[in-house]
Formats: C-alpha cells, structure tokens, sequence
C-alpha cells in the first residue's frame, strides 16, 4: 500500500534520512521505534505532506506521494502531531471540523449534516462529547491528544500517523488511548504508522515494528523478531533484559 524505494532526505544540517526498501501492508498496525534524533518524526511528516523535497519514490495506492494535492492526501492520511497548538482559541466541536475540510465542495466550509454526526460521533469515540463547547486551551494535555485523535478519527482515513502521542500523558491515559485506536483501526481495518519511546506499548499496541537509527531502518519485523537484548543494546545502548508478557506473550523490556 506505501513503498519506499530509495528515498532520500536531508534538512541540509548534517542529518540524512535513507529508506532504500521498505513496504507497509494495508491493515498492519506498525510501530517506529529508535532513539532521539533517529528520523521517526522526519519519516512521519514526510508521509504526511509536510516535507515534500525528497528524493526517490514514495508510491501511496500506485501514486507518488508528493503528486497528491494536499487536499487529496488529507483523504488518504490523517495525523495525530506530538503537540497541537492553535493561535485561536477555539472549542473541541470546531477543532474537530477542521478533519472535514477535505471533503466538502465548496471553497468556504459548511458542515453537511452528514459531517455533523461523524464529528459528533468521533468526540463521543474519544468521551469527550460533554466538552465539546469547552475551549481547547482549558483541555489537559491528555484531553488534548484525545481531541486530536478525534479529529482524526472524524477525517476517516485509511492511513493513520501517531507521532508519539502518548508521551505526556500518565499511564492511564496512554492505556485508553492505544486501546481506543486499536479498537477503531482493527475494526475498519486502518493502516498505522505510530512512533513509540515506550518500546513495551509498541510491542503491545503493533504488529510489527519499525527499528530506526541515524536516519535508516535497521531492524523491522513482529515485536517478537525485532526485540531482543542485542538489538536493544545496538540501537538504544541500554543493557536490558526481555521477558515475555504472561498474557500477550510479547516482549517486554526490563532495565537491567
Ligand atoms: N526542521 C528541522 N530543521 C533542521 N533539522 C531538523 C529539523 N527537524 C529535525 N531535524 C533534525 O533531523 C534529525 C532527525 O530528527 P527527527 O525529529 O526526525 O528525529 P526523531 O527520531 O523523531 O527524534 P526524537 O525521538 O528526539 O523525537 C535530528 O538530528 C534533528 O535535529
């Protein structure tokens, strides 16, 4: 559904990022995982249309990515961004609309009765549909990422790009979220590219995983192929120890 063949990126500061062969299959949940600096969010804004300038093929369902008008890769790829802020205040309703933009006719935007019902529908997925006046800035930062991933559940994406949107948040949060988010994408059967640091929430949330370090893939598999003490010690310089989760009989990583 995305292949990579040879892309190349650079910010012109030193960093390159080089993906000569990767393919992401409709329907699989993957995570990227890799320490600072990596290339996980220069990967993600690249698939979102944001960085447009790189070299190589990104082919989305038999066309280029850098071809699609943003309006018609807003149809195809929604993003749930590290951090949201608005130079407006404006409420949760009207942050959410924004996710139906793309699809309306006209040049100003009206919401369809039809676009009211699935914004409706998306802060009640999120339960956040009793705010839903409330002004954005009086949000917590969780409730915050929460209104994002409504706003992306409403633009109704096949593709769906989590950028570590669960790095502030307390672990409570982070276990609704991912739990929401699975539950959506494994019903309509969405493709997801999702950034982790928390590399045990990607071995539980994924079915594959995605290992970058300097701007390349160096590892990619099930949790279960890519995580092991080496690799762990490669990439992150950590000595750890795997166990296997009693329930979910992925790895786990232990300090050592
Ligand atoms: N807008 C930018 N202009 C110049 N350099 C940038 C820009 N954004 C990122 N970089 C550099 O590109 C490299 C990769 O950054 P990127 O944000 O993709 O890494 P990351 O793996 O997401 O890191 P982290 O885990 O710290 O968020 C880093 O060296 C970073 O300093």
């Amino acid at each position: 559904m995305i292949t990579f063949n040879n892309v190349r990126f650079t910010y012109g500061n030193g960093f390159f990022l080089k993906i000569d062969d990767l393919k992401i299959i409709k329907g699989d949940i993957i995570s990227i995982i890799g320490p600072n600096g990596a290339g996980k969010s220069t990967l993600i804004k690249i698939l979102s249309g944001i960085l447009r300038n790189y070299k190589g093929e990104i082919i989305l369902n038999h066309s280029e990515l850098k071809n699609y008008s943003y309006k018609e890769l807003s149809k195809k790829v929604a993003v749930v961004p590290q951090e949201f802020n608005t130079s407006f205040d404006y409420d949760l309703e009207s942050i959410v609309s924004t996710s139906r933009i793309p699809f309306s006719k006209r040049i100003s935007f009206f919401e369809s009765e039809q676009d009211k019902r699935i914004i409706d529908k998306a802060l009640q997925a999120v339960g956040l549909t009793n705010y839903k006046n409330k002004p954005f800035s009086s949000m917590s930062g969780g409730e915050k990422q929460k209104v994002m991933i409504a706003r992306a559940i409403a633009q109704q994406t096949p593709i769906l790009l989590l950028d570590e949107f669960s790095s502030h948040l307390d672990p409570g949060y982070t276990q609704s979220l991912l739990k929401i988010v699975k539950e959506m994408v494994t019903k309509e059967r969405k493709t997801v590219l999702a950034v982790f640091h928390d590399v045990n929430n990607a071995a539980l949330f994924s079915d594959k995983i995605i290992v970058m370090k300097n701007g390349s893939v160096k590892y990619s598999g099930t949790p279960a192929e890519v995580l092991n003490e080496s690799v762990m010690n490669e990439i992150f310089e950590m000595d750890a120890y795997i166990i296997k989760h009693p329930i979910k009989k992925v790895p786990q990583i232990l300090f050592k």
